[in-house]
């Protein structure tokens, strides 16, 4: 998306993109080629390109982001070193947060890490032995546990507000790119004051839970002190605060540095982002394994083929899931949780058409790669993407291990009629989960 202003690549009116189809985009590409300009308001143009190595070379040339990412951030946690728009800014914080991820994911890790999904999936037992649930909601409780036990430890799931935390967390994230969308902060509208407060209480409850985590010993990498102490001796467990105290040197906007609101801010980010993009691909995930038993039956001789019964699941064994890592990343690719990449760019021309693009070939190999952008590219692509993929693709194996996934009886007619067919909009069915008999 570019606009012409001060060579900003992006654009900001958020509103008036979501009332052009891709639809309609697509029939325009049809017609002038792959690199289409729609003006959408007096000083405000649209550019859409198809064209995967344009796409490409733009995210990855331009650095920084339009500060609307920054601002729905900051609007809704505060002091915060990630999203912000500038490479600058977050470029430590973004190193040192990529370590800390993939060290989660590496083989030998994956003991401590993938513990995380063992007690995810005995919650699945109590809550599916409950009741059934709409795919939406299910989704969102695993990522919930998912991403919140990897940033703050085995204490998030005896914190006795998550409950509360994780209902304030879907509210804030709902909202937060449409308040960030004005220019001047609508403060007389009671719902953008209601937000604001959502937004206080849930800032409230992110402090307990790091305060909790920080109590909790094996937890202390966050705070500063002991990253200190312990400089020298063990590179990986104060990679976190490493990134914290980092981007608490660099990142503040002006005024005196309080590392401590950074800390929350950062990880309220991180939740926001992190939950809500891994509930969607979750639920995406979840969506076409009801929609299509014979996938789930693909996978399940996969996943029994790679491991024996009794054993663990290892990253190793993930690795081999050709099949399932497929599935995994072509979810994310159908329905990307962010169908906006925002970036301003460094030099106006790169956005032109590079000669010859008419003729690339999108369904060569490299075209195919070059097209993989759920994740975004260059240099402000997500950090969390191995580390999500594998924890992910860990959930559904070992899920699918031990149930099978129906629909709800009730919600055969629904779904038939609910799937689009420009798969833009995925049906929330109700599932329900049966024990496989082995
Ligand atoms: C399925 C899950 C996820 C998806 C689809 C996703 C997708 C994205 C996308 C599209 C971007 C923007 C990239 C760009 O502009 O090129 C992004 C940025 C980012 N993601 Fe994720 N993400 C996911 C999970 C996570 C997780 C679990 C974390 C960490 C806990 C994470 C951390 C970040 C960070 C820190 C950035 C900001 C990078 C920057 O602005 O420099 N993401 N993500």
């Amino acid at each position: 998306m570019l606009c012409p202003r001060k060579n900003c690549t992006g654009h900001h009116s958020y509103l008036k993109l979501r009332f052009i189809s891709a639809g309609f985009l697509s029939k325009l590409h049809g017609r002038y080629g792959p690199v289409v300009r729609l003006w959408v308001g007096p000083s405000q143009l649209l550019v859409s390109v198809i064209d995967p190595t344009l796409v490409k070379e733009v995210l990855t040339k331009a650095e920084d982001k339009l500060p609307l990412t920054g601002r729905t951030y900051n609007l809704a946690c505060g002091k915060l070193g990630l999203f912000v728009s500038l490479f600058q800014k977050v470029k430590r914080t973004r190193d040192s947060l990529k370590m800390f991820l993939n060290e989660k994911i590496t083989v030998g890790a994956s003991q401590s890490s993938f513990k995380i999904i063992d007690a995810v999936l005995n919650r699945i037992n109590t809550i599916m032995s409950k009741d059934f649930m709409d795919t939406r909601s299910f989704s969102q409780h695993m990522a919930f546990n998912i991403i919140g036990a990897t940033l703050l430890g085995d204490a998030f799931f005896e914190w006795s507000d998550a409950s509360a935390y994780e209902e304030l967390l879907m509210l804030v994230a709902k909202d937060g790119c449409f308040w960030a969308s004005y220019a001047i902060p609508p403060f007389w509208r009671p719902s953008y004051r209601r937000y604001r407060t959502l937004c206080a209480k849930l800032k409230i409850l992110t402090e307990s839970v790091v305060r909790k985590s920080r109590q909790n010993s094996s937890l202390n990498h966050f705070d500063q002190r002991s990253y200190l102490k312990s400089k020298g001796t063990d590179p990986n467990r104060r990679v976190l605060d490493n990134m914290m105290a980092s981007h608490c040197l660099h990142g503040a906007i002006g005024g005196p540095l309080n590392s401590e609101e950074e800390i929350c801010g950062n990880i309220m980010g991180l939740m926001l982002h992190g939950i809500s993009a891994s509930a969607n691909l979750i639920g995406n995930i979840l969506t076409k394994l009801v929609l299509s038993p014979e996938l789930q039956d693909q996978l399940h001789v996969e996943i029994v083929s790679v491991c024996n019964e009794s054993s663990k699941l290892e990253v190793d064994d993930l690795l081999r899931m050709q099949v399932l890592l497929a599935t995994v990343c072509e979810s994310a690719r159908l329905l990307p949780a962010g169908p906006l990449l925002q970036r301003c760019s460094l030099k106006h021309e790169i956005f032109g058409a590079p000669k010859g693009s008419n003729r690339i070939n999108v369904f060569s190999e490299c075209a195919k790669t070059e097209s993989f952008l759920p994740f975004g590219s260059g240099s402000r692509e997500c950090v969390g993407q191995k580390f999500v993929v594998l924890a992910i693709s860990m959930l559904i194996a070992s899920l699918l291990r031990s149930y099978e996934v129906h629909p709800h009886p009730s919600l055969s007619k629904e779904m038939d009629t609910a799937v689009d067919s420009s798969h833009l909009h995925m049906p929330n069915p109700k599932i329900i989960l049966t024990k496989r008999r082995i």
